[in-house]
Parts: structure tokens; C-alpha cells; sequence
């Protein structure tokens, strides 16, 4: 039975009726804009099942269910007041630009749903609608636990999607194939690991252009991107991984691509939150020759859907993987090449390089070596033991960047890390 006093308690509302409906219904009333939807405060929990939802009628008794609310009489009138002076009626751009926004909210509701039938907690879009905005003197969202997200990792990908939609509408798909004509070729990423490690007999490395990361802060102040290329290259590195995510990591698309056009040879990895294959293209035609699919982010099929247009586009794909269960999702997937198996846990910020040995024994190492599966060890490695340890484990690749990046030549840094000069091995 449906609770009509209280939100919170409904937990059965998903099997009487669809609350995607019911959106539609108040937008049709023309009285609700999103926000003062999603101030109605329907927790992530007793949302729907969007799987099983019937297509039934709402039976008056549940409409007013809402009408009763105090908090749904406090949006309406926020929302009136907020609107005044200005047209009551939508316009019709404005209702079509609402219902995409409605369709967006649900299409972002059910991948959370297909992501935990995974076991992946980060959920892609706040459940409740962004955090706390101000309308004038109205606070439309409270934050709650539906807009608050749970971890930097969580954090991170809202960021993403907004910051993504924002460069989508400037740079649509169509406009980015077409650049795909001018774009520099791919090199071999996979391949330059391979051949490293069979020169030197150590862990090929990919040495990491980062300025600065949530868990360390700033890492280098005088960050000149190109200049550390050069050094890293010149060092002995294979590839390199450049963070082009802004806010958290203080990179850029401009460093990418100022690395790619200075002429460094070493394939490069784009180090991004990847969320949407418009990424893949945006990455293509900035200079990387590989990018990284985070499989604590990303649903098996959108592993499968973007490691098919990296094929397309000549991009090698990184998947990274933390624990048993997402390194077992990645290897039921056909055509994954490259696996990184990071020691940091990015909801945590812990480090431990022993998850490198842990996920690698027993029956998934010997799938690996099957498959003949390049593995790369990633995060908190610093000294030669360190190195030592997780080649030991397994691993034909390593992906550094404190370590080396610190330095004060960091060149320098990557014969440290490795106890010799690489370069002449
Ligand atoms: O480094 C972080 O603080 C971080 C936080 C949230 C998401 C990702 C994060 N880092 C990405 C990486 O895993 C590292 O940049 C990379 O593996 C190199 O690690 P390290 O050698 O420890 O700098």
C-alpha cells in the first residue's frame, strides 16, 4: 500500500505506480521546471525499478499523495513565485528542452540501476538532480544523500557529465568526425610496452604528466607538460599518460596536444574520466594513441560499446580494474588487450601495491597469460623494489607519475625508480 503522508517511507511506490510518469504528468500541469521536480526528494531507494515499472493509470488517490506534501507545496509555491513577472506557460522550446531533460534524468536513473546489477557503487548522475542551487532567495535542492556524492570517485563523474554535455553542445559528434581527417596517426601503444619490456627485461613504463591529484595536491609547481615529456622520453619511458582532466588534476586537452605536435615520439595515453564515446573522438583528434576505461565507472557494455569504437578510431584502450569482481567483469570481455590493475583505491585514496599480487594469483593470472593479456601495474610505486615486486606479480607494464614527476629532473626520477639507467638496457 502506498504511504500518502510521507515520501520517505514509500518504499513500495515503484510497484503501483511509474514516477517517471508521474513526472510527465506535472510537467504537463506546466507548474514544475526540474528543479522544483527534484526537490520533491524521491530518495535514489525508493525509486522504481525501471526494469519492471508497469504502464498502469495513477490513480487519483496517488496523485494528491503529492498535493498533500508539505514539501511538494513548498515547490510549487517556490516555483510560482520564482516565476513571476515571466510567462507561466512554457514555451514550447522550453517544454521540449524540458522533457529532454526529463528523458536525460531517466536514462541516467537506469544506468545506475544496470551499474549496480554489476556491483558498480559509482552511480553516474545524482539520483535527485544536482546539488544545492539557488533560484533568488529559493534554495530549490536541499542536499541530501541523493545529490551528495558518496566519494571523490562520484564526484569526479558528475563533474564529467556536466562538463561533457557542455562540450558536446559546442563540439557535436558530426563535427568531430569530420576533424577525424586531420587528426595525427595512431601509434602503437601496446606494442612500444611489449617491446620495452623485452629490451630491458623490466616492466615497460608509462610515465605520467600529472600536476596534481586529489589524494597528493599539487605535485609540481613548475609543471611546463612538454618539458617533462622530453625528460620522461629521454629517461627511457615507453609511453606516457597525460591527465587532461582540468578541475581535479590540473591538466588539459592543450597539454595533450602541445605534447603530440612538440614531437615526442613515446604513443600517449589520454588519462581521462571517460563516461561517453564522444570522449573517444574528443581524445583522437587531440593526439592520444590510447585512452583509459575505468571499470569501477563503466558497465560491461559500455566497456564493450567503446573498446569497439577505440578498434575503429586506431585507439588502444587501458581498462583499469581495482578488485576480484571488476577484474573477472573485464576478462569475460572479448577484444580487452590491455589491463591496469590500480593499487589506489579511488574511492579511498588508499594504496597498497600487494592488490597487484592479490587479483593476479591463482586461475586469473593463468587467464591472463592465455589470453596473452598485457597487465600493467598502476599507482604507489616509488622505489626498485617496488618495481621488482610487482613484475614478480606478474605485471609487463608499470604506470608511475608522483615518483617521477616530483623530481626535480625527472629523467633522473625514472632511472631511480628502476635502480639503473633504462636507456641502456
Ligand atoms: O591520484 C589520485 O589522487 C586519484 C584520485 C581519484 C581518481 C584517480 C586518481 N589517480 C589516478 C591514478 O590512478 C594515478 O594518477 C596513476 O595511477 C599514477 O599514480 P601515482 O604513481 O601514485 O601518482
Amino acid at each position: 500500500m502506498l504511504e500518502p503522508e510521507n515520501p520517505s517511507t514509500s518504499s513500495n511506490i515503484g510497484t503501483e505506480f511509474s514516477v517517471s510518469f508521474l513526472l510527465l504528468l506535472l510537467r504537463s500541469l506546466s507548474l514544475f521546471s526540474m528543479e522544483g521536480l527534484a526537490s520533491l526528494k524521491v530518495p535514489f531507494q525508493t525509486l522504481p525499478s525501471f526494469s519492471s515499472r508497469p504502464i498502469t493509470s495513477i490513480p487519483p488517490a496517488q496523485v494528491n499523495f503529492y498535493k498533500k506534501s508539505s514539501l511538494f507545496t513548498f515547490s510549487v509555491r517556490a516555483q510560482m513565485e520564482s516565476n513571476e513577472g515571466s510567462a507561466a506557460v512554457a514555451t514550447s522550446g522550453e517544454s521540449v528542452t524540458e522533457a529532454l531533460k526529463i528523458k536525460e534524468w531517466e536514462v541516467g536513473m537506469f544506468q545506475n540501476e544496470v551499474a549496480a546489477s554489476q556491483g558498480i557503487r559509482i552511480r553516474r548522475r545524482p539520483p535527485t538532480g544536482p546539488p544545492l542551487h539557488y533560484v533568488g532567495p529559493f534554495q530549490f535542492r536541499l542536499q541530501n544523500e541523493g545529490n551528495t556524492p558518496q566519494n571523490i570517485l562520484e564526484e569526479i563523474v558528475w563533474n564529467k557529465d556536466t562538463e561533457v554535455s557542455h562540450l558536446k553542445e559546442r563540439r557535436p559528434l558530426g563535427v568531430l568526425k569530420k576533424a577525424l581527417a586531420n587528426a595525427p596517426p595512431t601509434r602503437d601503444f601496446i606494442g612500444a610496452l611489449r617491446a620495452a619490456n623485452e629490451r630491458t627485461g623490466l616492466p615497460g613504463l608509462i610515465a605520467e604528466v600529472k600536476k596534481a591529484s586529489p589524494s597528493r595536491g599539487i605535485l609540481r609547481e613548475d609543471f611546463d607538460p612538454v618539458e617533462i615529456a622530453k625528460a620522461y622520453e629521454k629517461g627511457g619511458a615507453a609511453c606516457l599518460s597525460v591527465l587532461t582532466d582540468e578541475k581535479y588534476f590540473k591538466g588539459s586537452f592543450e597539454n595533450l596536444e602541445a605534447i603530440r605536435k612538440a614531437g615526442v615520439k613515446c604513443p600517449l595515453l589520454c588519462k581521462e574520466f571517460i563516461i561517453d564515446a564522444w570522449q573517444l573522438y574528443y581524445a583522437r583528434i587531440k593526439g592520444a594513441d590510447a585512452v583509459l576505461l575505468i571499470a569501477a565507472v563503466l558497465p560491461d557494455l559500455d566497456i564493450k560499446y567503446m573498446i569497439k569504437i577505440c578498434k575503429l578510431l586506431g585507439l588502444s584502450a587501458l581498462v583499469e580494474v581495482h578488485d576480484e569482481r571488476e577484474f573477472d567483469r573485464v576478462l569475460g570481455i572479448e577484444g580487452i588487450e590491455l589491463i591496469g590493475i590500480n593499487n589506489r583505491n579511488l574511492e579511498t585514496f588508499e594504496v597498497d601495491i600487494g592488490i597487484t599480487k592479490k587479483l593476479l594469483e591463482g586461475e586469473r593470472g593463468k587467464i591472463i597469460r592465455e589470453k596473452n593479456i598485457i597487465m600493467v601495474g598502476e599507482s604507489g610505486l616509488f622505489t626498485p623494489d617496488d618495481i621488482a615486486y610487482v613484475q614478480e606479480a606478474g605485471v609487463k607494464a608499470v604506470l608511475v607519475g608522483e615518483s617521477i614527476v616530483k623530481q626535480s629532473d625527472p629523467g633522473k626520477g625514472i632511472s631511480n625508480l628502476f635502480g639503473k639507467d633504462i636507456t641502456l638496457s
